[in-house]
């Protein structure tokens, strides 16, 4: 708009020009105006063919024609050429610039373009003439900068021309600086050609006098010079025409994004993408980064450089290593420093362990199927809330049982405040209470029980020790070995261990089953065949045990009743605990009388599978029912559970061992037999006597098995006879083992046991033609009991008599204290129940030494082995258990009472019997072989 303005005020002042003025030019085309401009001669500066063809006479001279000079042509065109003529007739390069007179066209104008006008246009070397060619070609690289500055017109570009052509015509520079200094002028003046004070009124365009144009000049070059010509231009720009504005607009915008694209680069920023690695040298050597980083996340964090007490210089060198360290970790920060996340534990015990959603996870298909059948994993549409077990045996537990449980520390079975038993009273020493202690012999075992076994160190009176494998704790009067290595001390370490108590050292406690009354569960793990607790109470005479159940007891449920030894009873109501175990047909315990120091005691001992914390402890009881009436059932909840408390009704005898083992069973008897006749040499009375008492033994075993005070007979007559015999025997075998055992010389060996035999006879002789022995009695009844599977023949009985002498020994006493009721001082001190009187009572405080020590102790394994399986059976006088509903009680008959006294005595020989009594009905139980 701006140069359509300038246009057409142009034109207007065309309009009132002279009449020789030959300006005539389209109003809004330069070019047009160039055209129109070269069709007039003498004002032609761009050559026109036509103007040219119609002036021939004009020599042909170079003249300038720029189209960048557009728009300052049209003001040429105003200059007139009065002023042409004045100011100069050449160009400094000696082209004259010819204002040619010439007629004045009257025609109009026409507004189209001249023909032909750029085929003959000269190409003009623009970069020289613009003062820019030293630059080289960065046009045609594209260059912004370079059309930026090439904004600069004329004026750089005469001016720099001028100064090129200086020594020249002064007046031809002048006169182009004024030329260019008009159009630059125009272009400036916003609209107007000149400027409303530059031109008259008149129309006609004031020449300015020199001192203005000198001063335009300087002024024009102070702008040049002063390095701000973007400035300038961009003010000029804004007075430029539309196509001009546009041009520089399209410049500039080009040139601001091209400075913008230079700024986002890094190059223009001066940021180094590349890290920057320094290399460290010490000591003359390159230390690898790689290692520099490792030693620097391996040392602690540096500490700050001090700087205060050095001087300025040392401050500032160190400022400047601290600073170069500081870039240094700035540039490696990002290869050394990972970033650390703490774990926090937040689930304790179960950190790193998953919560099976998926419970069959990872598990074979059996073991899925097997997990599917347990009830506590079936689907209940609950979520369930519980923690997983523990880590990795949750399911193992689940499926394979408990292998394991915690310590007792951690998980106590029983919590504080659990019901106790009324009447609760514990006793961990057996009393002698009545006649009990007159009646008891002090060492009856003592003759076998005091020879020593032939264990060494190494051994340790392990399992082939002859005092375990007979039931006899070792001690320092039988012991080969000694204390630090033997074994065989149960009842010594039971003592050691619960001497100081506490829960875990006593390792059991009482606690109330759900169906059974009250039980005992272990409060600590216990090895197999580990001594748990023993069985102690007051021991009493069967007379006294009578007369408790129809006075004391005849109102309680539970009587706590075991038969004992030497026809005693172990009366455990004011007892130890182990009273409270209960039955089961799977037991995890026995219960096994052991002779200690010379007296039998009863303990219970942890089974051949250990037992964990919180496991309930139980026994076979072993009993027997004398009465469909008194039958109990059992609630153990085994597998194999048979039922009642007390055997099946028709147990299952264990098949027959095959031939060759019975072959060697009698290969052996034959041998020891042999080793027996070699060993007795001449002693074939004795021998003789055996043989018919083995005989009629087995006969009473076999026909008085049933329960008759007949077979008892039998049984006592068989032994009658035997006693010395059968003594001599077991010993004989016994020595013969030990010889196998030891590995010394028959002869020697035969020559000792001849010697304890001549010893030992004189006594068992006497006891045998005077009354009946009480041991040698037992031995045969126990022979016979334990000899119930094989056939009746004499050879068969020797080898298992022997296995059952240790049993049988403590009976014999019975036996023989029974019979004899003649109490001695010390029996009736013993009756009293005076704290000095129990003291001597306690059976396991005393152990005289007074006899001479029996022949070494030597069983085969079978008699190990039966020695292993005998246990003491249970005499439960239970009159009244509700929850079991027992028959109650009423007091036995003194009738009943003689019947049962017998049986009693029957039981206590075969050392393996079970009476259950019932007040009301009061039978014998003989369950010896049948
Ligand atoms: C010596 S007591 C054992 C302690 C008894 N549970 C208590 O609460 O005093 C024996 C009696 O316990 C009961 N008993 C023990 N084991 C049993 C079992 N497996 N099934 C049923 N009753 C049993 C019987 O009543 C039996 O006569």
């Amino acid at each position: 708009m701006a140069m359509a303005t300038a246009t057409e005020v142009t034109m207007a002042e065309l309009a009132v020009l002279s009449p020789e003025s030959s300006f005539s030019a389209a109003p809004t085309d330069a070019s047009s105006n160039a055209a129109s401009f070269s069709s007039t001669p003498p004002t032609t500066v761009s050559p026109d063919s036509m103007s040219l063809a119609s002036d021939p006479d004009v020599p042909k001279q170079d003249t300038i024609t720029a189209p960048l000079l557009a728009a300052a042509i049209p003001l040429l065109e105003n200059i007139s050429e009065a002023e042409l003529q004045e100011s100069g007739q050449q160009n400094p390069a000696g082209q004259a610039i010819v204002v040619a007179e010439a007629p004045l066209s009257t025609e109009p104008l026409t507004a189209g373009r001249a023909r032909r006008a750029r085929a003959s246009l000269p190409v003009y070397n623009l970069s020289k003439l613009s003062g820019t060619a030293k630059n080289g070609k960065r046009r045609d690289n594209g260059d912004p900068v370079q059309d930026k500055r090439r904004r600069t017109i004329s004026g750089d570009t005469l001016v720099d021309n001028s100064e090129e052509g200086a020594g020249e015509s002064t007046d031809a520079l002048v006169w182009e600086n004024e030329v260019v200094e008009e159009g630059i002028d125009a272009s400036n003046l916003g609209g107007s050609v000149s400027g409303p004070s530059n031109n008259p009124p008149g129309g006609r365009i004031a020449k300015r006098p020199k001192s203005a144009r000198g001063s335009a000049q300087i002024t024009r070059r102070a702008t040049r010079l002063s390095g701000a010509p973007v400035e300038t231009l961009a003010t000029k720009i804004s007075s430029l025409g539309k196509r001009g504005r546009k041009t520089f607009e399209k410049g500039i915008s080009r040139i601001s994004r091209e400075l913008l694209r230079l700024q986002d680069t890094n190059e223009f920023a001066h940021i180094e993408t590349r890290p920057v690695r320094y290399t460290v040298w010490s000591n003359g050597k390159y230390i690898d980064p790689s290692e520099l980083e490792e030693k620097e996340a391996q040392s602690p964090p540096r500490k700050k450089a001090k700087t205060g007490d050095q001087g300025p210089a040392a401050g500032a060198a160190e400022d400047k290593n601290v600073t170069e360290e500081a870039e240094k970790r700035e540039t490696e920060a990002p290869a050394l420093q990972k970033r650390r996340v703490k774990k926090w534990l937040n689930k304790g015990l179960y950190a790193g362990q998953e919560a099976p959603l998926d419970i069959y996870k990872g598990l074979t298909a059996q073991e899925k199927k097997k997990l599917s059948t347990l009830p506590e994993l079936l689907p209940t549409g609950k979520p369930n809330k519980t923690l997983p077990a523990p880590i990795f045996n949750g399911l193992r537990m689940l499926i394979h049982g408990r292998d394991f449980k915690l310590p007792f520390d951690v998980c106590n079975p029983l919590p504080p405040g659990q019901p106790k038993p009324a009447a609760y009273r514990t006793m961990t020493k057996n009393r002698f209470v009545g006649d009990a202690g007159a009646y008891w012999k002090k060492t009856p075992h003592f003759e076998d029980f005091a020879s020593r076994c032939v264990c060494k160190p190494d051994d340790g009176c392990a399992e082939d020790c002859q005092n375990r494998i007979m039931l006899y704790e070792c001690d320092e009067t039988n012991c080969n070995v000694g204390k630090t290595h033997c074994q065989n001390r149960a009842f010594q370490n039971l003592q050691a261990r619960t001497k100081k108590g506490g829960r875990y050292r006593v390792g059991v406690e009482v606690y109330k089953t759900s169906d059974r009354g009250y039980g005992v569960r272990s409060n600590r793990c216990f090895e197999p065949n580990q001594i748990i607790m023993e069985y102690t109470g007051e021991i009493i005479t069967e007379e006294e045990c009578e007369r408790r159940m129809n006075e004391v007891y005849k109102n309680n449920e539970c009587y706590y009743l075991m038969s004992f030894d030497q026809n005693m009873i172990i009366d455990a109501t004011t007892g130890s605990i182990a009273r409270f175990v209960n039955h089961s047909c799977s037991p995890n315990c026995r219960m096994i009388k052991w002779i200690v120091s010379g007296q039998p005691r009863m303990a219970l001992f942890a089974g051949d599978r250990p037992i964990m914390t919180g496991e309930e402890l139980t026994y076979d009881y072993n009993f027997d029912p004398f009465s469909a009436k008194n039958v109990q059932k059992c609630l153990c909840g085994s597998p194999n559970c048979r039922g009642v408390l007390g055997p099946k009704p028709k147990e299952v005898k264990p098949p027959k061992p095959p031939k060759d083992e019975k072959k060697g069973v009698k290969g052996s008897v034959k041998a020891g037999k042999r080793k027996l006749k070699e060993l007795l040499s001449g002693d074939r009375d004795d021998e003789d006597d055996s043989k018919t008492i083995k005989k009629r033994k087995i006969k009473a075993a076999t026909g008085a098995i049933s329960k008759k005070t007949a077979g008892i007979m039998a049984a006592k007559g068989a032994a009658k006879g035997a006693a010395s015999a059968i003594k001599r025997s077991v010993s004989a075998v016994s020595i013969t083992a030990k010889s196998k055992l030891t590995g010394v010389s028959s002869k020697k060996t035969a020559g000792r046991v001849s010697l304890q035999a001549a010893r030992k006879t004189p006594t068992k002789a006497k006891t045998a033609s005077g009354t009946l022995s009480s041991s040698s009695s037992l031995t045969t009844i126990v022979a016979a009991a334990t000899v119930k599977p094989a056939k009746p023949t004499p050879k068969k009985k020797a080898a298992p008599s022997a296995k059952s002498t240790p049993k049988s020994t403590p009976a014999s006493a019975k036996a023989a204290s029974s019979r004899k009721r003649v109490p001695s001082r010390k029996m009736l001190e013993a009756t009293d129940d005076s704290p000095a009187a129990q003291d001597e009572e306690d059976v396991t405080a005393e152990a005289s030494a007074e006899k001479p020590k029996s022949a070494a102790k030597k069983v085969s394994p079978k008699a190990k082995a039966a020695a292993k399986t005998t246990q003491t059976k249970m005499t439960p006088w239970l009159i009244k258990t509700p929850a079991l509903k027992v028959p109650k009680s009423t007091p036995p008959s003194s009738a009943k009472s003689n019947k049962s006294r017998n049986g009693l005595e029957l039981s206590r020989k075969a050392n393996v019997r079970l009476v259950q009594r019932s007040p009301s009905k009061v039978q014998e139980v003989y369950d010896g072989p049948n």
